[in-house]
């Protein structure tokens, strides 16, 4: 049974709460709604709502209704933008009225409600992000370079190893940075605490697109208790995510502890939050969220930019060639690039904002929610509105970006050759809830393509009897999207490049080994 056919199979039996819902809907004060598909009664949109990829629908449903449209579920009211101008003018100049998150009821099942991310515009949530903003800011960026340095040396030698497992390679990247900058620790090869992460992720990245969980679409269903027909599997998914992110948030944490007491840890994140006295001190519940969110919000994301990469890359051997042509001109063959280089290589920025353009992880964003009633272009928007707002829809403006299909880092170079710096693709977000790891995220994706770049050829894949693998140019639905797993071939283009690979002294960082006693504390995966 669908999600669908089970959510109307409880309609029948919960007419009474359902009223409850209903009655609670605003006055509009005479205005219409922004435009959308016909609502059926009591349902509204339930049954338009796309249930797969729906940005796409989304940009579709423009073309017919404009850029700002209006749906509703059981008379809860959402909001689609397209276009960046509506975006920049309700998300970014009334940003006081559209800056908090839905409540997504089965994240209050799930464990994910430590997610600051998730938290209301409040004071919890602004002291998390003042936190967060003394980290991440972009002029704090440059500190972080030693790390991302290090962290894409080990990438290309992992690269150069295991060529075919490009994917686990790009989930060790992000992950070793921040595993590092957070906790000080090196993570090893197929780190459980990495794995664990990811399938808390997962349960994550399914849950927060509305009407995607039965759950979201019926919010009382989370008190019926978790024997109650159509629930018993998700209670269960849910009770492991809970068990998982404990482990994320607990086991880190406690072993910087553990190394601050024995007067041996290294400098991290969480151990300067934990030095904090005064004013200035944090809960210890916060750091372990703040530290288990910071990863979780790193890893799909900085995954998902990569792989398109070398996707486009497989697909776009042209510009391959461009890219590396700069780098060889700008950097040579005798070193590695760094951060010192990037202004000298604006083809790389360009190709990294049509990377983000074209396949950006979050074609939806995360959604946000309005905390008064609002009026604008003479539509009524009602407080406690969903905002979605369709980023795939943006980068594909054709008054922003023409021919918008077309893969062309060109796009964002001007005549003399400068990088243009107006157009910047809508990615991380708008407004105050904007990606609070933006700068270290653009400075972490930027080194690793221009690193792999400098020193690799990628290609199509061959089979054993010497056929190109052709690569399927379709991409995975959920809050994160990447393309579907494909075959590339990546080589060392030439023999100094394998040599800067093996050969490069690795930029050393201390670090301290993750403490777990299994015996005391429990197998880390259960
Ligand atoms: C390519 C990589 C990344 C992309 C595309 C990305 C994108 C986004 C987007 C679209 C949002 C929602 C913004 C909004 O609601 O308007 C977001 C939120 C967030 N991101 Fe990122 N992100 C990336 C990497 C990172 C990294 C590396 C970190 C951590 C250091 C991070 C931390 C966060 C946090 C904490 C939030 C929640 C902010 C809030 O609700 O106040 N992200 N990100």
């Amino acid at each position: 049974m669908s999600d669908i056919a089970k959510a109307i199979a409880v309609l029948g039996i919960t007419g009474v709460v359902l009223k409850a819902v209903l009655d609670r809907r605003n006055s509009t004060r005479g205005l219409p709604y922004p435009p959308g598909p016909k609502a059926k009664p009591v349902i509204g949109n339930m049954l338009d709502i796309p249930q797969s990829l729906p940005w796409l629908t989304y940009a579709d449903w423009a073309k017919r209704y404009g850029d700002i449209m209006h749906i509703t579920i059981l008379g809860a009211h959402i909001i689609v933008i397209n276009s960046v101008e509506i975006a920049t003018e309700l998300l970014e100049k009334r940003s006081g009225n559209y800056s908090s998150r839905p409540d997504i009821p089965v994240m209050h099942m799930n464990g994910w409600m430590m997610n600051m991310g998730l938290k209301g515009y409040n004071d919890e949530w602004r002291r998390d992000r003042r936190i967060l903003h003394q980290r991440f800011r972009r002029d704090a960026a440059p500190s972080l370079y030693p790390i991302e340095l290090a962290k894409t040396q080990e990438l290309l030698l992992n690269l150069l190893e295991t060529p075919n497992d490009f994917t686990t390679h790009f989930k060790t990247y992000p992950t070793s940075i921040m595993m590092y900058l957070l906790y000080g620790h090196q993570i090893s090869a197929h780190d459980p605490l990495v794995e664990i992460t990811y399938e808390a992720l997962g349960m994550f990245s399914g849950s927060v697109v509305p009407g995607t969980l039965i759950v979201n679409v019926f919010p009382f269903l989370r008190h019926f208790p978790p024997w109650f027909p159509g629930l018993v599997a998700l209670n269960e998914l849910c009770a492991r995510s809970r068990v998982l992110l404990g482990k994320m948030q607990d086991i880190p944490f406690y072993s910087v502890k553990k190394h601050m007491a024995d007067e041996k840890a290294v400098p991290s994140w969480v151990s300067e939050l934990l030095e904090r006295t005064g004013d200035e001190a944090v809960p210890e519940n916060n750091i372990k969220a703040l530290g288990a969110i910071t990863l979780a919000a790193a890893m799909e994301t900085t995954l998902s930019a990569l792989r398109a990469f070398i996707h486009m890359m497989v697909l776009h051997p042209d510009i391959q060639e461009k890219a590396q042509a700069e780098l060889d001109a700008v950097v040579g063959d005798k070193r590695l690039p760094n951060f010192d280089d990037r202004e000298s290589l604006p083809y790389i920025d360009a190709l990294y904002r049509e990377i983000m353009r074209l396949h950006g992880p979050a074609p939806l964003g995360v959604p946000h929610s309005s905390s008064e009633d609002d009026v604008f272009n003479g539509f009524f928007i009602p407080k406690g509105s969903t905002i979605m707002y369709n980023q795939w829809a943006m980068c594909r403006d054709e008054r922003i970006y023409p021919d918008p299909e077309a893969f062309k880092p060109e796009r964002f170079i001007d005549a003399d050759g400068s990088l243009i710096t107006e157009n910047f693709p809508p990615t991380y977000g708008f407004g105050r809830r904007a990606c609070a790891g933006k700068s270290m995220a653009d400075n972490s994706v930027w080194i690793a393509i221009a690193s792999i770049l400098s020193v690799f050829r990628i290609t199509k894949a061959k089979d054993s009897a010497g056929n190109i693998i052709e690569v399927p140019d379709e991409y995975i639905d959920g809050l994160v999207t990447a393309p579907v797993p494909f075959d590339c071939a990546m080589a060392p283009r030439t023999e100094a490049a394998r040599k800067l690979i093996t050969e490069t002294p690795p930029l050393k960082l201390h670090s301290n080994p993750m403490y777990y006693d299994e015996k005391v504390h429990g197998p880390i995966n259960p």
